[in-house]
């Protein structure tokens, strides 16, 4: 009974209008309890007949049937439990040991783990395994070959395909290895098909099957083959089969190039079948697409398979050291340079001071010096400037002191002061004018009464820093003057009163506004890096694929690792909240659980922006880009770094829609107003991080089903 059979089987790469044909009308059939030994030169499509053996891609045309079984039909086992399949490449996750290897291919097979002990105890005597500690990135590419060949046998297969399994191995492993398939399909239904470059290995297989660009030449027991060619061995065999294609491809060209249509059907050129005369057969080619049969596998797991797949997850993450920095020392470390360089007040600043007052400036330190003196009931000033530079201090910026206003402008113009306060050389009788006569005092006194500041706006946060405290200073220094001259301070203030405000306070600093939308890009690039990682590298090392192949769905994957991060991301935003709370006294008015729910809900959203990214990017390169490319205008647009209010209005409705807007303002709203999650400009936040969290979700599932 056939355990394969493949029936004009025909498959492309590339697209339908140019073809890349690597299966043309092939025919084979593998029977029960043997072992067949597929040969063929590198490039001749053995990799790809058997991914379409199991059921990892499909056939452009023809059928295959494995253990009697479509591959991908619900339930049939194939690609699952009833195939073992060794790949070409290692595949295998690197930073397991090798008993977790054992254990997650046997968990994921649905075997006890009773079984696995078993099993494992009889396949690390038969390929002499590597200890059960040893982690695979410290195996050598044999020894991870011999254990990739005990993942494949661990479950007791039905069908075992393996792709050049003895490859690297040394003659007397190989041999034992040869023994070993020779033995059980001898007294079992196994079937095993065997891709290797070691053609006289093939002589222990049941049957051989000679494949040259995409067709197989001859399917034969190793000893007809020879006596059918009249050959000492296979390899001499295989030649002469190779030579007639070769003539006839050229016959096939040299009519091509004379426009003569030949039927599709001139190759293969012999097909020795002594077991299967239905191969003989060779209906046209049909060109039609199959349907991939896994997209239609139902949801299921089972608690095993959640174990080692979480289990695999986690191992990958934490025994990477870039993972663990990636995953607890990043936070901490962008956090701490963004509290410790953001927000800040400026300091190490120089600001030029002139004051036409004083021919020295020893004068306003001279401890005797009265700029205030009261005489026949009326305030007199003397050399005011002194007061207002000595209460200035050197606090805000260390003052520099000129000459004269000329030499001032130079050095500000140099950048050498952030700029210069000048004060006209009658300021001490302008403000005396001012107190006195009130309205009427003259224009020039109003004038000259004034401090004048010229400021390097260059630097525009520097700028508004050092205009807001000379203000401030000013205003604290005039109402100081009144006051000792027993003058009502409604003289000087401003008809502006700021009361306490509504919410926050006074002292509000940037960084506390900031602080929100910054913590919340962050964690959310850094679950979206990360799994865009992960993720690429286990596709990229085959491990995704094999895993598939053992049968878990990709729905299954998909939610193993969304519950290995959510448990991730939880501890990460804990963590975040705490760092900042503790380390850097940043209050909270509002509720800390809510602040943590809405972190790892952005987290989360950013895990799967990551796995969108890696499902339709091919390499790491490529996803870099397109993380980089979106972390720019979606900090830039949300209002992170300038009011929202200030943006076109088109542009002000449409970022609102973006993961970052509404989200910030939300927390922003738990930490500076304490409102509570019931509050809609609270909860919104929520809703708007849950919607792309489901797009992201729902994009990544069908991308993921699509590739299944
Ligand atoms: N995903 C792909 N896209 C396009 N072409 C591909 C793809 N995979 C394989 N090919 C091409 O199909 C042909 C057959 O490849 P395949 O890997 O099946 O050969 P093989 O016989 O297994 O070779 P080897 O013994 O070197 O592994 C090769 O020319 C290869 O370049």
């Amino acid at each position: 009974m056939a355990a394969v059979e493949v029936r004009n089987g025909y498959k492309y790469y590339g697209s339908k209008s140019s073809p890349k044909i690597v299966l043309n009308q092939l025919n084979m059939n593998v029977m029960r309890g043997s072992i067949y030994g597929l040969l063929g030169a590198s490039g001749c499509g053995k990799t790809t007949l058997l991914s379409c053996i199991v059921g990892q891609r499909c056939l452009n045309g023809g059928e295959v049937r494995v253990l009697g079984v479509k591959p991908g039909e619900p339930g049939s086992g194939v690609p699952g439990s009833r195939v073992g399949f060794m790949p070409q490449e290692i595949a295998l996750v690197e930073e397991m040991t090798v008993k977790e290897t054992i254990f997650y291919f046997g968990r994921i097979y649905g075997l006890t783990d009773e079984r696995i002990r078993e099993k494992f105890k009889d396949l690390k005597d038969l390929l002499q395994l590597p200890p059960a500690r040893q982690m695979i990135k410290e195996c050598s590419g044999g020894q991870q070959r011999r254990l990739s060949f005990a993942c494949a046998m661990i479950h007791d297969p039905e069908l075992l395909i393996l792709d050049e399994p003895t490859v690297g191995l040394d003659p007397m492993l190989r041999e034992k290895i040869w023994n070993f398939l020779v033995e059980t399909t001898r007294n079992s239904k196994l079937a095993v098909i065997i891709t290797t470059h070691y053609i006289e290995e093939a002589n222990q297989a049941n049957y051989i099957g000679l494949m040259r660009k995409g067709v197989l030449l001859a399917e034969d027991t190793p000893t007809n083959i020879m006596i059918k060619f009249g050959t000492q061995s296979i390899e001499e065999a295989f030649l002469i089969l190779s030579q007639r294609q070769g003539t006839e491809d050229q016959v096939v060209d040299q009519n091509r190039n004379q426009s003569v249509a030949l039927p599709a059907a001139v190759l293969p050129l012999e097909v020795i079948d002594s077991h299967d005369p239905t191969t003989d057969e060779k209906p046209p080619i049909p060109y039609e697409e199959t349907p991939n049969e896994n997209r239609k596998k139902v949801f299921f797991t089972t608690k095993g398979r959640l174990k080692a797949l979480m289990t695999k997850n986690f191992v990958q993450l934490f025994r990477q050291p870039s993972g663990i920095i990636f995953m607890l020392l990043f936070p901490i470390i962008q956090l701490t340079c963004f509290y410790l360089a953001i927000g800040k007040t400026p300091t190490n600043l120089e600001l030029g001071v002139y004051s036409g007052e004083v021919d020295s400036y020893s004068e306003c330190f001279d401890a005797n010096l009265k700029t205030i003196y009261n005489a026949n009931d009326t305030c007199h000033f003397n050399k005011l400037s002194c007061r207002y530079i000595l209460e200035l201090g050197d606090d805000i910026a260390t003052r520099k002191y000129y000459a004269s206003q000329e030499d001032a402008l130079k050095e500000a113009k140099r950048a050498l002061t952030v700029g210069y306060i000048y004060f006209a050389h009658n300021f001490s009788e302008s403000v005396h004018e001012l107190i006195e006569d009130g309205i009427h005092a003259s224009d020039g006194a109003v004038d000259n009464a004034e401090l004048t500041v010229h400021i390097d706006m260059t630097d525009q946060q520097v700028a508004y820093y050092m205009q807001r405290k000379l203000r401030d200073k000013f205003s604290d220094f005039m109402n100081g003057v009144v006051r000792d001259c027993n003058v009502s301070s409604a003289l000087v203030k401003l008809p502006v009163q700021f009361q306490d405000p509504i919410y926050g306070s006074t002292d509000i600093e940037f960084q506390q506004y900031c602080a929100p939308g910054v913590v919340m890009t962050m964690v959310f690039f850094l679950a979206t890096l990360m799994t865009a990682a992960v993720f690429i590298s286990e596709r990229m090392d085959g491990i995704w694929d094999r895993t598939l192949l053992a049968g878990v769905s990709a729905t299954e994957m998909l939610w193993a690792h969304l519950c290995t991060q959510l448990i991730i991301m939880t501890l990460q935003s804990f963590e975040v909240i705490m760092y900042i709370g503790i380390v850097f006294d940043t209050y909270n008015n509002g509720d800390t659980t809510t602040l943590i729910g809405l972190l790892t809900l952005t987290a989360f959203c950013g895990m799967l922006f990551g796995l969108f990214i890696s499902v339709f990017c091919k390499s790491h390169t490529e996803a870099n880009f397109v993380a980089t490319g979106a972390f720019y205008p979606m900090i830039i647009l949300c209002g992170l770094l300038w009011p929202l209010e200030s943006m076109p209005r088109f542009l002000q409705d449409l970022v609102m829609v973006l993961p970052f807007t509404i989200p910030s303002i939300s927390a922003r709203n738990v930490i500076e107003k304490g409102w509570s999650i019931t509050n809609a400009k609270v909860y919104n936040g929520f809703l708007v991080m849950a919607a792309w969290t489901i797009i992201f979700f729902v994009l990544c599932l069908v991308g993921i089903r699509r590739k299944a």
